[in-house]
């Protein structure tokens, strides 16, 4: 019995053992079908060797680790009934307590624990006491170990989630290393890449190695070629210079000895070069006077031929006529009835005729221009004395002529087409720039009109209140001056063109029933010239006068009343004083009527002497206006017989003082031409030929 209790006992025991073993095992691994690794792949942990079984944990953890299956559970070894076993039942001692106890000491409540329970309560029933007890307390202590495998069973579900952590972080790394294992692969290739090219680019270098040697070879042997050929040159020069070395040991010798002498020369070189330097000085001097001689002879020689080259030009202008009166015919305009008033000689460019009321006069003066005549063609007979101004000759240039005749077209022009005054001064300036740089002139440009008998200047700053007056210039010249006129330095021709421009703005001009833009008032243009010879001296002072005389108009046939038939009784009045004034001129009376007008009183000093003028009547070709041209030219002819008497020219201002014994000769050889006797109606004398001598001086000029 005791035999079997023990043995009883020991089978409990061994089934207790088993199921903490089997707790043991699940506290460390997943219940089935949740920690396989075939389902969960998860490894679990080593087991403790007191942890169970080696056998069963050993194959748990292999199992495991393959994760091929569930680990089977070891299982208490079925107890076999024995011999003792089966000697029959105890006989039955009921004790309700220990009945109780074993009931309530059991753990389950399931029909088969209910089962398993009954069976072992029917069997402790057989047992002994001692044998229920030793069962009691097992069951409880299976019941703890019940209680410890919760526990455990919590536990083992944070070790599983900490072998999921685990697992992944393995993937991870299983991932990292096929990386790292791909890279290294994709390294190896570079690298045998890698090798190649520098096998390759080893054996270029060797190759390049080789070549540069083989050139460094070549070009060694040349090097050495080319020395040993120049070393043979050298050595061949070499033995020439030896050669000439021993040639040249004489002449050395010779150079010792011619410098030693010159050594010695040397010492008495600084008294040689004062001698010498001393009769240099002399010599220098001497030629020095020579050519200031010779200069001065020059000089005066070009002084006698400068004065007569005036002189000649002068009695040239004379020749012409110190008062030459020109003629032109401005060009019939549209509507304007002109037949067969004015007709021209073909044979002669001097000759008008002019048919007013059926009577035809005959005009002579030194040229007429048609209707056709260019400004050029005008200004060219104008030139010389441009040439005489800039030689120190006073020139007057006047327009003269009816209302609306072309005066001002003639002086002013066209900016297109310019007429005397701007061509004059052009040329004026030409002629200064030829005479540079021996002669050196300053000019200087005025403008003033003479409107009613009263001076106005035009380049002032208030021409309508600027009066001015003549008056005596008080160095005792004997000149004639007009205080507080503005005059203006120029230098261009673009200088000019303002002033004229300035000029032209300030001109009173007002309509008339005859033109409508007449020019009411005188105006003139004074340029006076001043020069000075730096080789010589000689001074100069010339005064070119651009006169555009009113328009001449009879106040009848004007229509002017008032203020207008007022300009027109000042204009008509003036015009004839200076008529006057050309006959007194001509007729050589002692006393010639300078100051019965301002125009003449102003002009006194170019109209007398041996000043030069040019006037130009304007005539208009028109029927209506041929008793105008009829006056105009009868004044021109008037004038034209007017000789200006060289002698009255007065000393002081004279440019050219003594004549040369040049232009005595030459003055012998002139003689004035013969001029038309003064009146309108006067014929036309026939021009004899010129004599001789005359001639043979214009063919010598
Ligand atoms: N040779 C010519 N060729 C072309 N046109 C001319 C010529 N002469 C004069 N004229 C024209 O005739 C007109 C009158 O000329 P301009 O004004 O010069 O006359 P004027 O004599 O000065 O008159 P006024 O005395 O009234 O001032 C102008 O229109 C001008 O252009």
């Amino acid at each position: 019995m005791i035999i079997w209790v023990r043995r009883v006992a020991a089978g409990e025991m061994e089934k207790v053992r088993a199921r903490r073993t089997t707790a043991l095992s699940d506290r460390t691994c997943p219940p089935p079908g949740y920690c396989g690794v075939t389902d969960t792949g998860c490894v679990p942990r080593r087991r403790s060797p007191s942890a169970g079984t080696g056998a069963a944990g050993s194959e748990t953890v292999s199992s495991r680790i393959r994760g091929s299956r569930r680990p089977r559970r070891t299982k208490a070894p079925r107890r076999t009934p024995r011999a003792e076993d089966r000697t029959g039942p105890t006989p039955r001692r009921t004790s309700p307590r220990l009945e109780r106890d074993f009931r309530t000491a059991t753990p389950g409540t399931s029909r088969a624990a209910k089962r398993r329970r009954r069976r072992r309560c029917r069997l402790a029933l057989r047992m002994p006491r001692v044998c229920r007890e030793v069962i009691v307390r097992c069951a409880h202590q299976t019941a703890e170990g019940a209680e410890s495998d919760d526990w455990l069973r919590v536990q083992n579900a944070l070790l599983q989630e900490q072998v999921c952590a685990q697992r992944r972080m393995l993937r991870e790394l299983e991932t990292q290393l096929q990386r790292s294992q791909r890279t290294c692969a994709q390294l190896r290739t570079q690298v045998a890449l890698y090798d190649g090219e520098m096998a390759r680019a080893r054996r270029q270098l060797d190759a390049e190695l080789l070549s540069l040697k083989e050139e460094k070879e070549r070009v060694v042997r040349e090097a050495f070629v080319r020395a040993e050929s120049q070393m043979k040159a050298v050595h061949d020069n070499l033995a020439g210079v030896r050669s000439k070395l021993a040639g040249l040991h004489p002449a050395l010798r010779t150079l010792t000895a011619d410098y030693n002498t010159l050594k010695k020369q040397v010492h008495h070189f600084p008294a040689m070069l004062r001698n010498a330097i001393d009769d240099a000085k002399r010599e220098i001097c001497r030629a020095i006077g020579d050519v200031s001689a010779t200069n001065q002879k020059l000089v005066d020689k070009y002084k006698r031929e400068m004065n007569l080259r005036k002189k000649i030009h002068n009695q040239l202008v004379q020749l012409k006529g110190n008062i030459r009166v020109l003629c032109r015919v401005r060009p019939v305009a549209g509507g304007e009835e002109a037949e067969g008033v004015l007709t021209f000689d073909p044979d002669d460019d001097g000759v008008l005729h002019l048919s007013d009321k059926g009577k035809v006069t005959t005009f002579d003066l030194d040229k007429v221009f048609g209707p056709e005549a260019t400004q050029e063609e005008g200004f060219s007979e104008v030139e010389a004395l441009v040439t005489s101004c800039v030689d120190g000759f006073h020139v007057c240039i006047f327009a003269y002529g009816q209302t609306g005749s072309g005066k001002t077209y003639t002086m002013e022009g066209a900016a297109s087409d310019p007429g005397l005054n701007q061509r004059a001064l052009r040329l004026l300036f030409s002629r200064v720039a030829d005479k540079s740089p021996e002669w050196e002139f300053h000019i200087c440009v005025s403008m003033l009109e003479i409107y009613n008998e009263t001076l106005r200047d035009l380049l002032g700053d208030q021409p309508a209140a600027d009066k001015l007056d003549i008056k005596m210039n008080p160095d005792g010249s004997g000149q004639l001056y007009v205080p507080g006129l503005t005059r203006v330095a120029v230098r261009t021709v673009d200088d000019v063109n303002q002033v004229l421009e300035a000029g032209r703005a300030s001109r009173a001009t007002a309509c008339t029933d005859l033109n409508e833009r007449s020019s009411r008032s005188h105006a003139l243009l004074v340029v006076s010239v001043a020069g000075l010879n730096g080789t010589t001296g000689s001074r100069t002072q010339g005064k070119l006068n651009l006169v555009d005389l009113a328009g001449s108009e009879r106040v009848g046939r004007s229509g002017a009343e008032g203020g207008r038939l007022r300009e027109a009784r000042h204009i008509n009045k003036s015009l004839s004083a200076l008529g006057d004034v050309m006959d007194a001129l001509r007729r050589k009376r002692p006393h010639v009527p300078f100051r019965n007008s301002r125009l003449t009183f102003l002009l006194q000093d170019s109209l007398q002497g041996d000043s030069k003028t040019l006037m130009m009547v304007q005539v208009s070709p028109v029927a209506a206006d041929a008793g105008e041209s009829l006056c105009s030219l009868k004044f021109a002819q008037r004038v034209r017989s007017v000789e200006l008497n060289a002698s009255k020219r007065p000393d002081s201002r004279s440019a050219s003082s003594s004549p040369t014994p040049q232009s005595l000769e030459v003055a012998s050889l002139v003689s004035r031409r013969p001029r038309a006797p003064f009146g309108p109606n006067s014929k036309r004398l026939e021009k004899p030929p010129p004599p001789p001598s005359l001639r043979l001086f214009f063919l010598w000029l």
